[in-house]
């Protein structure tokens, strides 16, 4: 089984090429919406989320917004988060392959919007970034309701810079022009990777290659 991971920063268009790799066939973990299902009410991050953020549960979920508003501006606060979820996230992407593995799909992608903070690569074969031009993922981001310049300026400086996850990507997909550009680039890298290339089990990183 071949493992794609896909990834890219703030309002690159992440969720919307997630969205074309299953209409291409291939069965994507959303480690997104693991964390949706964890912080809702009866999720397992419930607990330890009210004990970190107890200003943060209402209802018996956790508000994303509240929460948001208190770690994106605080690197240590944020941090802890991090040390509660992404333990939890990595295991249901590893259940997730097992399932897998156990269908037999020859192909499958992990969505990780985190995928190279968090050492996701050692889980793929192949990494697609999907990019846009600074500009656009900004008009893109500030459309979204409760952002703000600051929230963006400090999820930004969280995140690994697009240009250097450009240059550690296998795949890089342009998201600037229309979508059916991108949904052209990603059933090329599809049909590439059931092929067999490029990936780690093969020849090896070989560098990036522009769908
Ligand atoms: C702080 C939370 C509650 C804010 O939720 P909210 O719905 O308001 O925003 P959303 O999740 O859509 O995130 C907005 C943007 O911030 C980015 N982002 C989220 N968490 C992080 C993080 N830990 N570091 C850097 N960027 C992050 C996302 O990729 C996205 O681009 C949520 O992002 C969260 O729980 N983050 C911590 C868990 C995590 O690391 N998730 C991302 C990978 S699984
Ligand atoms: N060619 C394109 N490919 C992908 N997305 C596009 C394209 N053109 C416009 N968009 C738009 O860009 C916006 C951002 O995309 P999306 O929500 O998928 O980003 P994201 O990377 O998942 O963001 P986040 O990291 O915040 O979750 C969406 O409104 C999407 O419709």
């Amino acid at each position: 089984m071949r493992v794609l991971g896909l990834t890219g920063s703030i309002g690159m268009g992440k969720t919307t090429a997630a969205r074309m790799l299953r209409r291409l066939g291939v069965p994507v973990h959303d480690a997104d919406g693991a964390v949706h299902r964890l912080f809702a009410a009866g999720g397992k991050a419930v607990l330890p989320i009210s004990r970190e953020f107890p200003e943060t549960i209402v209802d018996g979920a956790v508000d994303r917004q509240r929460l948001g508003a208190r770690v994106f501006q605080d690197p240590a606060a944020l941090r802890r988060l991090e040390s509660v979820i992404h333990p939890l996230v990595r295991q249901e992407a590893l259940d997730f392959l097992k399932r897998q593995r156990r269908r037999r799909a020859a192909l499958v992608v992990l969505d990780i919007p985190l995928l190279f903070e968090t050492g996701g690569e050692a889980l793929c074969d192949a990494v697609i970034v999907v990019s846009a031009p600074r500009r656009l993922q900004r008009q893109r981001v500030m459309r979204r309701a409760g952002m703000s310049e600051e929230r963006f300026q400090a999820i930004l400086a969280r995140q690994v810079p697009d240009e250097v996850k450009r240059k550690r990507a296998d795949f890089v997909v342009r998201t600037g022009s229309s979508k059916a550009m991108t949904y052209r680039q990603l059933s090329h890298i599809v049909r590439r990777m059931r092929r067999g290339g490029p990936g780690k089990s093969k020849a090896g990183r070989t560098g990036t290659v522009h769908a």
